[in-house]
């Protein structure tokens, strides 16, 4: 037992209930903000706040430690981003205000939302991910870096190099946080939690929060504001959700060839479970003439990035990956996403669908099952009372 868990053994009765009354901003201009903030919002095309911007992001203002959970693509990063940008000093140049995610290319997405919401105030921010040269994290941080959003691995690393002096954070985000807390972050989370001022306030953020992770929160907070959504409201009313039963496991090869045209109407994600399968599914489609770019995390980081730039840029089109895509990627054009194989875990369902249908966009869903998979896909479906139905004959009527 490390000591994380001892004390987590400690920890005193904890609610799972979302903290009652709390106001609601239904513009942006009624949360005061900074002028220059305000600029970038609307400046980012952003006109109203959702339903999670107009709770949380005052909460954050205000200082308390705030637990947000809410749907895939409602709006979760401009949220804390948002908190993050009014509550920094823009004259002082040390690291203010700390975002750690799971993966690379979410650390990096989230960065430039940073960017983009503080066009206007003089911002300087940087992301800190493994599988680039340390040595350009230190000279970018040497330069002074009020907000650092990074992989942890790469920040404990930094932190215990005292390349990123820790003294000035004020906020520390963990996004994705279930992820962070339970698939082998969990100590470096700690070892960074450790290192920062103890009066540091936390945001805890995820469309995904089970009983057993708010828990866990409470070794970081204090006594937080909670916005908690229900496990039969977390799947989103706007991604259909469908399933094509296959006879063998070799069949859903070509009942995927069948439905390519379809997933080139926009873009679309299919996810493997391994990095074995991904670089097989894509050689096989391949070889079929279709086209296909895969990623996953053993891919060198600069072909990740070039797979990444061309895939928001629509220059590809469909994209085979792993769980290293299932959370926080926010590509607007995604309106289907395959399950080649259904996830492992249940969360990594929302997740893994939720790459559609991003803030209010249509989304479809198909899982390709064999009759092993049918019992996990009820029990996916009891667990966040939805009905996965099987796919219709005519495909382009869901999306
Ligand atoms: N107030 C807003 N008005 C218009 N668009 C918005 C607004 N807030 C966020 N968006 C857009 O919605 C999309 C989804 O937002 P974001 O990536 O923050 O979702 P999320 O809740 O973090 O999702 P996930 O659970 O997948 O991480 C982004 O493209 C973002 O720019």
């Amino acid at each position: 037992m490390d000591d994380f868990d001892r004390d987590l053994d400690n920890e005193l009765e904890f609610s799972h209930k979302s903290t009652k009354n709390i106001k609601v901003h239904s513009t942006f201009e009624s949360m005061k903000l900074k002028p220059d903030l305000l600029k970038g919002i609307y400046g980012y095309g952003f006109e109203a706040p959702s339903a999670i911007q107009s709770r949380a992001i005052m909460q954050i203002i205000s200082g308390k430690d705030t637990i947000a959970q809410a749907q895939s693509g409602t709006g979760k990063t401009a949220t804390f981003t948002i908190g993050i940008l009014e509550v920094i000093d823009t004259k002082a140049k040390d690291c203010q205000a700390l975002i750690l995610s799971p993966t690379r290319e979410l650390a990096v997405q989230i960065q430039n939302v940073v960017k983009h919401l503080g066009d206007y105030m003089n911002i300087h921010t940087h992301a800190c991910i493994g599988g680039t040269h340390l040595g350009d994290d230190v000279k970018k941080l040497q330069q002074g870096q009020q907000i650092v959003s990074g992989t942890p691995g790469r920040v404990v690393d930094i932190i215990k190099r005292r390349n990123l002096s820790t003294r000035s954070v004020k906020l520390l985000v963990l996004d994705e946080a279930d992820e962070l807390f339970t698939k082998g972050f969990k100590e470096q989370i700690y070892e960074i939690y450790k290192s920062l001022p103890s009066s540091v306030q936390v945001v805890v953020v995820s469309a995904t929060l089970s009983k057993e992770v708010l828990e866990m929160t409470n070794k970081f907070t204090n006594n937080p504001v909670k916005i908690l959504v229900k496990r039969d409201e977390v799947s989103l009313q706007g991604i259909k959700q469908y399933h094509i039963q296959c006879e063998k496991e070799d069949w859903k090869f070509d009942t995927l060839c069948d439905l390519y045209d379809s997933l080139t109407i926009t873009q679309a994600v299919i996810f493997c479970n391994t990095k074995v399968k991904v670089n097989w599914l894509a050689d096989q489609m391949k070889k079929q003439n279709f086209t296909v770019v895969a990623m996953h995390g053993d891919m060198k980081q600069d072909e990740r990035d070039s797979i990444m730039n061309d895939f928001r840029n629509g220059n590809s089109r469909v994209l085979i990956s792993t769980d290293v895509w299932a959370r926080g990627i926010d590509v607007q054009q995604v309106s289907l996403v395959i399950n080649f194989d259904l996830p492992l875990d249940k969360e990594n369902y929302i997740h893994r669908i939720g790459r559609s249908g991003r803030f209010g966009r249509k989304g479809a869903a198909i899982n390709l099952i064999t009759k092993d998979d049918t019992s996990t896909l009820r029990e996916i479906e009891k667990y966040y009372s939805i009905k996965i139905k099987e796919m219709p004959m005519n495909v382009n009527d869901i999306i």
